[in-house]
C-alpha cells in the first residue's frame, strides 16, 4: 500500500513550496499533477499535449484518466518512497472518483493538507511566480480561481466530513507555514 498524503489549496497557496521542503526534510515523493502534466505536454510522441495546454491555459481540469495514470506511474517508479504528497490532486469530482477507481485498492490515504491562503494574495503570488507559465496571467488566473471555487474547494469539503482535512494558513512566510506543517506530519505519524 502506498501512503499518500493530498496537497491542496488555491494557486498560489503554497503547495509546491511546502511540498519541495517536505520531500527534503521528511522524505517523502513530492508528486506535482500540474508538474507532470507539464512534462507530458512537453513529452514528445504525447497525444495529449494540446489538450492538456488547452486545459492549462483554460484553468480546467484535464481528464482523470490521464492524470491519475501520470501519477501512478511516478509512484511505481518510486516505490521504495516512505510516502507520497500527491499535490493539486484530485481537484474535483472526476478526479476524485477516477482515484478511487485506478487506486482506491492500492493507497492509504493519510490526511489532506489544505494550505489556506486569500484569492488576492493567491493571485499576485502567481503573477511574480516568474516560472513563464503559460496560465499565470490574469485571464487565465481567473478561469482557475473559479474552478479552484466550484470544482476543487468541494472536494476539501468531501475531505472534511471524513475528518480528513487538516488545515494550515498559507498567507504568512514560508518559514512559520512550513512549521505549523511539520507539526501536522508529526501527529499523524504518530498515530
Ligand atoms: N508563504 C509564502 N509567502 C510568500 N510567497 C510564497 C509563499 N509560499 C509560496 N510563495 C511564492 O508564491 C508563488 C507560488 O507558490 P507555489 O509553491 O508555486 O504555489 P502553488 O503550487 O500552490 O501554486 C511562488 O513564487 C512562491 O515562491
Ligand atoms: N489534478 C490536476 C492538476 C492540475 N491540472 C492542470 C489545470 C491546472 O490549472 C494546471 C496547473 O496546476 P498546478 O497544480 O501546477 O497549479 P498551481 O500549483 O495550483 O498554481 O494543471 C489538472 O488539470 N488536474
Ligand atoms: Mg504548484
Amino acid at each position: 500500500m502506498y501512503k499518500v498524503v493530498f496537497v491542496l489549496g488555491p494557486p498560489g497557496s503554497g503547495k509546491g513550496t511546502i511540498c519541495a521542503q517536505i520531500q527534503e526534510n521528511l522524505g517523502y515523493v513530492h508528486l506535482s499533477a500540474g508538474d507532470l502534466l507539464r512534462a507530458e505536454r512537453e513529452r514528445e510522441g504525447s497525444q495529449f499535449g494540446a489538450l492538456i495546454e488547452n486545459h492549462i491555459r483554460n484553468g480546467s481540469i484535464v481528464p482523470v484518466e490521464i492524470t491519475c495514470s501520470l501519477l501512478e506511474i511516478a509512484m511505481i517508479a518510486r516505490e521504495d518512497a516512505n510516502g507520497f504528497l500527491i499535490d493539486g490532486f484530485p481537484r474535483n469530482e472526476d478526479n476524485l472518483a477516477g482515484w478511487k477507481r485506478q487506486m482506491g485498492e492500492k493507497v492509504n490515504e493519510q490526511f489532506v493538507l489544505f494550505l489556506s491562503c486569500p484569492v488576492d494574495v493567491c493571485i499576485d503570488r502567481c503573477l511574480h511566480r516568474g516560472q513563464g507559465r503559460t496560465d499565470d496571467n490574469v485571464d487565465s488566473l481567473k478561469k482557475r480561481v473559479d474552478t479552484y471555487n466550484q470544482s476543487t474547494f468541494p472536494i476539501i469539503e468531501h475531505f472534511e466530513k471524513l475528518g480528513m482535512v487538516r488545515e494550515v494558513n498559507s498567507e504568512r512566510p514560508v518559514n512559520e507555514v512550513y512549521a505549523d506543517v511539520v507539526k501536522v506530519f508529526a501527529a499523524a505519524n504518530q498515530q
